[in-house]
């Protein structure tokens, strides 16, 4: 129909906006790789051996970036402080692992403002600004190249939803209307891009624990933050990966008990290194 974009046309005109964007923004990773829609019928596909970058296909008829589909992907969840980075550190020092940790530095200063402390300061305001950025920046993360066969990821665009939007949602700190615009954008991405996660690690703590962690930590901009909004971070956290009522899981999930000091948590890293790591094998 004329004047009419058709899904296919609107995919395409994103994918270009997202290369476009790569190649003069410093904030985002460059996009450069080659990008293909996967056909519905794996029959379609052409493939030219020796090209790493020739078109593939998929099942699912989602975009697929090329050669990352075969890299095995693990997300580090968790409450805030419960040590995800520090669990991230710890196994950056194996190789054939490359870790990407939660972009809250560009939460922090997008173009020198703060939508995190924006947030924190008047949620019903700032909670689709920051959560927007957040959306972004994540699937940025997701769809980065990497050089190492395992990609280790702080968090998801899955939590970022999942957790941080609903709990603004249900604790009636964000607008319906804006909670609509975020879910359709959440729901535009899973649909049309491939997102694939292998395991999902969640680190267990109690609220009390990350209340301590986040005092000791001292971020400026969560200093605001009480024991009562790392419950229901907690809360919406045990009803996605534990009790598994609230939204769809995209992987397996392995739980560690975090409430441990440092140095057993680094014994319990040691003695899970192989469950988290045959996740490369799935
Ligand atoms: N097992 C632990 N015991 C005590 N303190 C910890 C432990 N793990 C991390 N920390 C400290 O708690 C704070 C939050 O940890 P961090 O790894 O930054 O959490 P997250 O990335 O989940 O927000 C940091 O100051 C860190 O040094
Ligand atoms: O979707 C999100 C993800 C994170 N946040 C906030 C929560 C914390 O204040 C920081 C970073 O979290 P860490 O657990 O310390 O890594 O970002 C959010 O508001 N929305």
């Amino acid at each position: 129909m004329p004047g009419t974009a058709t899904r296919g046309m609107l995919f395409g005109r994103c994918v270009k906006l997202l290369c476009a964007h790569g190649a003069r923004s410093s904030s985002l990773s460059p996009s450069v790789a080659v990008w293909t829609k996967g056909l519905r019928t794996p029959a379609a596909a052409t493939f030219t051996p020796g090209q790493s970058r020739a078109v593939r296909t998929a099942v699912t008829g989602k975009l697929v970036r090329n050669g990352e589909d075969k890299k095995a992907v693990i997300c580090i969840e968790g409450n805030i402080a419960s040590g995800k980075t520090t669990c991230l550190e710890y196994f950056s020092k194996t190789s054939n692992i490359e870790v990407l940790t939660e972009p809250v530095s560009k939460w922090r200063n997008v173009r020198g403002h703060n939508p995190l402390a924006l947030m924190y300061q008047d949620p019903e305001r700032w909670g689709i600004t920051l959560q927007t950025y957040v959306q972004l920046t994540m699937l940025d993360r997701h769809l980065s190249s990497i050089a190492a066969p395992i990609r280790m990821m702080e968090r998801s665009i899955f939590s970022a939803k999942y957790i941080f939007v609903e709990n603004l949602y249900r604790s009636g700190k964000m607008p319906e209307v804006d909670y609509a615009v975020l879910s359709e954008w959440f729901d535009w991405i899973t649909t049309n891009i491939s997102i694939p996660v292998d395991l999902i690690v969640y680190l267990q703590t109690s609220p009390e624990t990350c209340h301590e962690r986040l005092k000791q930590r001292c971020r400026e901009e969560e200093k605001v933050i009480p024991l009562e909004y790392l419950e229901s971070i907690h809360q919406l956290y045990e009803d996605w990966l534990i009790k598994r009522t609230s939204a769809p899981l995209p992987a397996p999930v392995l739980v560690i008990p975090a409430d441990h000091d440092l140095q057993k948590m680094l014994h319990h890293y040691e003695e899970n290194r192989e469950k988290i790591l045959s996740a490369s094998y799935l």
